[in-house]
Parts: structure tokens; C-alpha cells; sequence
């Protein structure tokens, strides 16, 4: 027990204490304490034991999780001078993850990186993608009625065009698009990286990465070659389409990212080109990154709730019936007059977030924090689970309940999910008002225009199932049998007629 609590005492600074948690044991820590699948539910459950703020060992890893609101807000955003750092991983720069700069530690080329972002997606300036949004939702329905089973990759295509469409203004085709491939190459064999048995051996043995091929070992060093490949591949190929087509097309008539920014560019000295290009590239394949997956779990997840619970979809059909009518679909305008649907995106949100660890955060410095010693780098994580699933404020939280967002008159309470869900502090998700518009346009169109129910058996009777939930990049449910229709009074022509109108 003396052996086992060494690591805890050396780590005291001026009498501090780490914040409480589990006992490690020496060289890998809790790790064999922890749900390595879902961690967050251990995190969870520990809350009960430990508290809102608890210290666990991973390896050699510091990691502190914070397990309430508050708590998040009092470190992530109050003290975000501190903890806007992300954590070391030893696979992200063999992999080429460090292009992706929402890996990149908190220094001038993250800030660059986001400054980028954050010019072309900030409130005001998200409004000039709404048009495309809403087309590309409408599209989404057509291929629905079309195609209704392949729901899930219907959702991939309305995600992948939204943010093509407005980092590259570029249309990928519904289809086996060349460009959303070669990013999911990337992310396929980024994935890859993440996986335990490739970060600590590259952690103990970075020269891993020099073996020649034939050497025992080198396996390591010819994926992640690979992976390296895929996001040069990935990054080069849209860009050089964006640049192109701003060539091409002289009265350029779309929004885009690279666009705004390459004009942008041109007010900048020669000498700084090279960064600032550098930056943009980046930015805007981390963007994709970024929003492609998010957004996609986000509809799976809404789809899980509609077929499991009709009654919730029948109300919401109610509401937009009642406020814009069955011949008209739904526009932003109609948003605040439908408080009923915004409860619906809330609880979908809350009730199965598409990170429920966020990202991690890490410390830039060490620090005292509430009596408790927070060595520097220490990875910090926001558990967005473990607020989700905070009884005292969401009673019975692990089923769907819309409801719980609305005062006994209707109106929307004042608790919104997507506070929490999005992010904290300096790192807090820059596309927030994108992911948001684009949420809430494609589940307002789909609750106007589709049935949702369980698939029938040859009887007729509902296929029962179990939900299962996958859990790599995000957190999303497995593919369910489903039945997806389109309402009495809809009909394909009608929306295809909207579509050449919008
Ligand atoms: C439903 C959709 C989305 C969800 C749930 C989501 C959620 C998140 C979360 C939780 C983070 C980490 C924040 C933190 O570290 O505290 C993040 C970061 C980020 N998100 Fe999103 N996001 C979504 C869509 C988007 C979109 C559409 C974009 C497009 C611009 C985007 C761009 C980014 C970027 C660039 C970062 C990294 C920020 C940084 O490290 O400074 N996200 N997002």
C-alpha cells in the first residue's frame, strides 16, 4: 500500500494535495479501473465517491475530471490562461494528426489557425451560409423518400456538403465523392493512432518511427506513414479545388473559407503568405474534420429518439402544422415559433452527447486550484456526461424527455445543452453557430416531412432492438432497423419544387 500511494505523495507541492480519486498502482495507474471503452461512465460513477473534481492516473498520464458545470466553468473558462492547452500524444505528429489543429497545443499557431476559423464562422458572419443549409437539408429529404434506408449515409452527405460547401464551396456528390473520400482516408487511418497499443509503445520507444521496413516492429512506422499520406492527401486536394475555382469562376457567387481568406491573403507581405496559407490549410481540413462526424451522430441520435418515442414526433408535427402549415416548410424564421422542436435538439443533445468526454484540455502551467495541486499538463476533461446525467437537474436523465426544456406555459426554460456540449472556454467550438443552424434545419425539415416508426416485421408487428451505441470518433448509435416515410401530404415533387425555389 506504501508502494501503491508513492506516486500520489511525490506529486504533493507545498502541502497541496492532487485532488482526491482512485488509488494508482505503479506504472499504469487506474488503468485497469476505467471503462477504456467509455470512460466517461466511470467518471461518472466515481463522482458518487470522489467528488466533482477527481484525479486519476493514466500510465503516466495526469489526468483531472471535472464532473459538474460549475466546476468546468470555474477552470476551463475562469482560468482558460491555463487550461487552454491539449495533452502530448506521442502518435498525433507520426500520424499527421497535427494537422489537424484542434490537436494543436495553445500557442501562435493554434491562434492563427482559429482566428481563420473563427472569421469565417463567428455568429454574423454563419448567417451567409443559411441559404445553402436549408437547399442541402431539403436535398437530404428528397434522398430520404428515394433511399430511405440508407438514412445513416444520407445524414454523411448533408453533413460533409454543408461543410464542403462552405469551406471549399465545393458540391460533393452524393455519392463516392473523391474529395469526402480522401478525407475519410484519413480519418480511417488517423483512428488507427488513438488506439492504445499504438500510443505507448510509441510513448516508451519514439524510435519506433526510425526502424527500417524490414525490421520486427516497423509495422508501427509504415501505418503511420500511411496516415501521414492520407492527410497530406487530404488537406492538398480541396484546397487546390477552392484555389482553382476562385480562378474559374470570376463573379464568384458563393461563401467559402478559403476563398474569403486567399483574398484576405493578398493584404498580407509576401513573407508572411507561406504561414498564413499554411494555417488556412489546416484550418480548413480540421473544420471538415470537425463538423462532418458531429453533425452526422447528432441526426442518428435524433432518429433513435423519434422512432422510440412517436409521441414526441406527433407533437412536434403539431407544432409546425399549427404555426407555418402543411403546404410550406420550415425557414429560420419559424425557429422562435417553434419551441417544441428546440426541445427536441436540446434533449437530443443532452441525452446522448456526441462527445460526452468533449475534448481534453490540458495545463499550459501547474496550479492550486480549490486546495488541490494541478500539475502542469495534466490532461484536464470536461465531463459532459457526467452533467448530462446530473439527476438533480434532469431528473430521470437517461430517457428523452423534450418536456423538460419547457415551463408549464410552453416556453423554452432558460437550460441549454448546447453550452456544454460545444465546448469550454478559449478552445470552445468555433463552428457552434454552423453546427447549430445546420441541426436545427435538417430536424425541422425531417419532422415537417417524414414519419419515423420501428421497421415491421412480415406480421406487421414493430422489430423491437436493443439501441447499441459505437464509440470512436463520437459517440453514436449503432445502425437500427427503422421505418422512414413521408407524410400523408408530402410528395417528392413538392419538395423538388422548393428546391429550385430556395
Ligand atoms: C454537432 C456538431 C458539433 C459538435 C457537437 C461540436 C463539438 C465540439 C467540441 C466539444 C469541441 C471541443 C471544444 C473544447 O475543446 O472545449 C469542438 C472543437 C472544434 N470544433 Fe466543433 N462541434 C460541432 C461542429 C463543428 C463545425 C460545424 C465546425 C466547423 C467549423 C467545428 C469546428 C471545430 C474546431 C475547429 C474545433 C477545435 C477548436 C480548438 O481546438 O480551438 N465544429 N467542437
Amino acid at each position: 500500500d506504501v508502494i501503491r500511494r508513492l506516486p500520489q505523495a511525490k506529486r504533493r507541492r507545498k502541502g497541496f494535495p492532487l485532488p482526491p480519486g482512485p488509488t494508482p498502482v505503479p506504472l499504469l495507474g487506474n488503468i485497469f479501473s476505467i471503462d477504456t471503452v467509455e470512460p466517461w461512465k466511470t467518471y461518472t460513477d466515481w463522482k458518487a465517491t470522489y467528488g466533482e473534481i477527481l484525479y486519476v492516473r493514466l500510465l503516466d498520464q495526469d489526468v483531472v475530471v471535472l464532473n459538474s458545470q460549475p466546476e468546468v466553468l470555474e477552470m476551463l473558462e475562469k482560468r482558460s490562461q491555463i487550461y487552454s492547452d491539449r495533452p502530448f500524444i506521442a502518435s498525433l505528429v507520426p500520424y499527421g494528426l497535427d494537422r489537424n489543429f484542434a490537436f494543436a497545443p495553445y500557442g501562435d499557431h493554434w491562434r492563427l489557425c482559429r482566428r481563420i476559423i473563427h472569421q469565417t464562422f463567428r455568429a454574423e458572419a454563419a448567417f451567409a451560409f443559411r441559404p445553402m443549409q436549408l437547399r442541402r437539408a431539403r436535398q437530404m429529404i428528397v434522398n430520404m423518400i428515394d433511399n430511405p434506408e440508407q438514412y445513416s449515409s444520407h445524414y454523411s452527405t448533408f453533413s460533409a456538403a454543408v461543410a464542403m460547401s462552405a469551406i471549399y464551396d465545393y458540391e460533393p456528390r452524393t455519392r463516392d465523392d473523391p474529395m469526402v473520400h480522401a478525407v475519410e482516408r484519413f480519418i480511417e487511418a488517423a483512428i488507427l493512432s488513438s488506439a492504445l497499443w499504438r500510443v505507448i509503445p510509441l510513448t516508451i520507444f519514439p524510435f519506433l518511427m526510425h526502424l527500417p521496413d524490414w525490421c520486427p516492429g516497423s509495422s508501427i512506422k509504415r501505418e503511420a506513414n500511411h496516415s501521414k499520406r492520407c492527410a497530406t492527401e487530404s488537406i492538398e486536394k480541396p484546397y487546390q479545388y477552392a484555389q482553382k475555382r476562385m480562378q474559374t469562376v470570376s463573379d464568384h457567387p458563393n461563401p467559402s473559407m478559403v476563398s474569403d481568406h486567399i483574398t484576405r491573403m493578398q493584404n498580407h507581405d509576401e513573407s508572411y503568405r507561406p504561414e498564413y496559407e499554411n494555417a488556412l490549410k489546416e484550418a480548413s481540413v480540421t473544420a471538415f474534420l470537425a463538423s462532418a462526424e458531429t453533425t452526422t451522430s447528432t441526426l442518428l441520435i435524433f432518429t433513435l429518439a423519434m422512432v422510440l418515442h412517436p409521441h414526441v414526433r406527433r407533437r412536434a408535427q403539431a407544432e409546425i402544422d399549427a404555426v407555418i402549415g402543411m403546404d410550406a416548410l420550415p425557414d429560420y424564421d419559424d425557429r422562435p415559433l417553434l419551441p417544441y422542436v428546440e426541445a427536441i435538439i436540446r434533449e437530443t443533445v443532452r441525452w446522448q452527447p456526441v462527445l460526452p468526454c468533449s475534448v481534453p484540455h490540458a495545463a499550459a502551467t501547474s496550479d492550486i486550484y480549490k486546495g488541490f495541486y494541478i500539475p502542469k499538463g495534466a490532461t484536464v476533461i470536461g465531463n459532459v456526461w457526467a452533467i448530462s446525467r446530473d439527476e438533480s437537474r434532469y431528473p430521470n436523465a437517461s430517457e428523452f424527455i423534450p418536456e423538460r426544456f419547457l415551463t408549464a406555459d410552453g416556453t423554452l426554460t432558460d437550460d441549454d445543452p448546447l453550452q456544454f456540449t460545444f465546448g469550454f472556454g478559449r478552445r470552445v467550438c468555433p463552428g457552434r453557430h454552423t453546427a447549430d443552424a445546420s441541426l436545427w434545419t435538417a430536424i425541422a425539415t425531417m419532422l415537417a416531412t417524414l414519419d419515423f416508426s420501428h421497421a415491421k416485421d412480415a406480421e406487421g408487428r414493430d422489430i423491437e432492438f436493443e439501441p447499441k451505441y459505437a464509440n470512436g470518433v463520437t459517440h453514436h448509435p449503432i445502425a437500427f432497423p427503422c421505418s422512414i416515410s413521408p407524410r400523408s401530404h408530402v410528395s417528392k415533387s413538392v419538395l423538388e419544387r422548393a428546391l429550385h425555389v430556395g
